[in-house]
């Protein structure tokens, strides 16, 4: 099997974060404890994903500014092997999520795009997103540039596009879109009133969605996903049972080595269910790029199942 061929196109960010005993009220101020910096932002754990547990020639299309942070992210991406020769430099900081977490695991973020809303794909980045076999993009950055990376692909490459943070798609994406990834809030906010009304189950929602896609995962944390296919049985694809300690990047993880997958020539199912591997590994580790495991773990784990 071809080690296959991924352009990730989206969000870079630095993770600052702290534990505080609660959140503080409007125009509190309270101690919390040290803080601790990690490289995120869905594109470039996307990335990680689809290089370090899936195993694809990986590249990153992002943009970060000219500060540390942006180093920072630099050396966790290339450290799990993807190519960052196409990440742009601009004169904004570096895209930051200021996370608080409380005792009981409750996050409290406010993100900064700073470069993400600067992302542009101009001609080296459509050479490369035309030599890819799957293109990957979310929604931090602005839905432009996700449109001109879905314009660049070659007949048969597939957009694979993770519909988070939640928000709705313009005509033209609906329409470039071959396999939409999302949860079940971001799927019944995609859905609308109607298919919320539908009864509400993934089920429910991925054939409501499939009448605008050809193909929906429905991703369902410790309950698994649901592959559904035009024209095909929905597939139900059990999460691999482990002892949960911090869910952050599953889902980042889920959607790099599905991408992965498929540029690799995998079945959709198939595809998923190395995918939940490498999700159900992410969550034993603290973190959302360091704690996304490598490919041998993954087919292990994978194999096990
Ligand atoms: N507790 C868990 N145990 C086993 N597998 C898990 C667990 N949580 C997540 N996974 C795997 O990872 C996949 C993606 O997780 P999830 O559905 O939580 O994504 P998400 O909502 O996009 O997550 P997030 O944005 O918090 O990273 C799941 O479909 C499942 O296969």
């Amino acid at each position: 099997m071809s080690d296959g061929r991924v352009v990730v196109v989206g969000s870079a960010n630095v993770d600052l974060v702290v534990a505080v005993p609660r959140h503080p009220a409007g125009g509190e101020t309270i101690l919390g404890g040290d803080l601790r910096r990690s490289p995120g932002g869905k594109g470039a754990n996307q990335a990680v994903g689809a290089a370090r547990a899936g195993g694809a020639e990986t590249t990153f299309v992002g943009a970060v500014g000219r500060d540390e942070s942006a180093e920072l992210l630099f050396a966790s991406l290339q450290r799990s092997g993807v190519r960052t020769d196409l990440v742009w430099r601009v004169d904004v900081p570096t895209g930051t999520a200021l996370i608080t977490v409380s005792p009981d695991g409750e996050n409290a973020i406010v993100v900064a795009p700073g470069a993400n809303s600067h992302l542009e794909v101009q001609q080296p980045q459509e050479r490369r997103i035309a030599a890819a076999d799957v293109v990957l993009a979310q929604l931090e950055v602005p839905v432009e540039v996700v449109l001109a990376a879905a314009a660049a692909r070659r007949p048969g490459a597939l957009l694979v596009l993770n519909a988070a943070p939640s928000r709705s798609l313009p005509d033209a994406l609906w329409a470039a879109v071959d396999v939409l990834v999302v949860n079940e809030h971001e799927a019944a906010d995609l859905s609308g009133p109607s298919g919320r009304a539908a009864g509400g189950g993934p089920e429910a929602l991925a054939a409501g969605l499939l009448e605008r896609v050809p193909a929906v995962v429905v991703t369902l944390g410790g309950a698994g996903s649901l592959v559904a296919r035009r024209g095909q049985p929905a597939v139900r694809v059990p999460a691999f049972s482990v002892r949960a300690v911090d869910t952050t990047g599953a889902g980042d993880t889920y959607c790099g080595v599905l991408a992965a997958g498929l540029a690799q020539g995998r079945s959709l199912p198939d595809a998923a269910r190395l995918a939940a591997a490498a999700g159900a590994l992410a969550v034993t580790r603290r973190g959302a790029q360091e704690a996304v495991p490598a490919v041998a773990e993954v087919a292990r784990l994978a194999a096990s199942g």
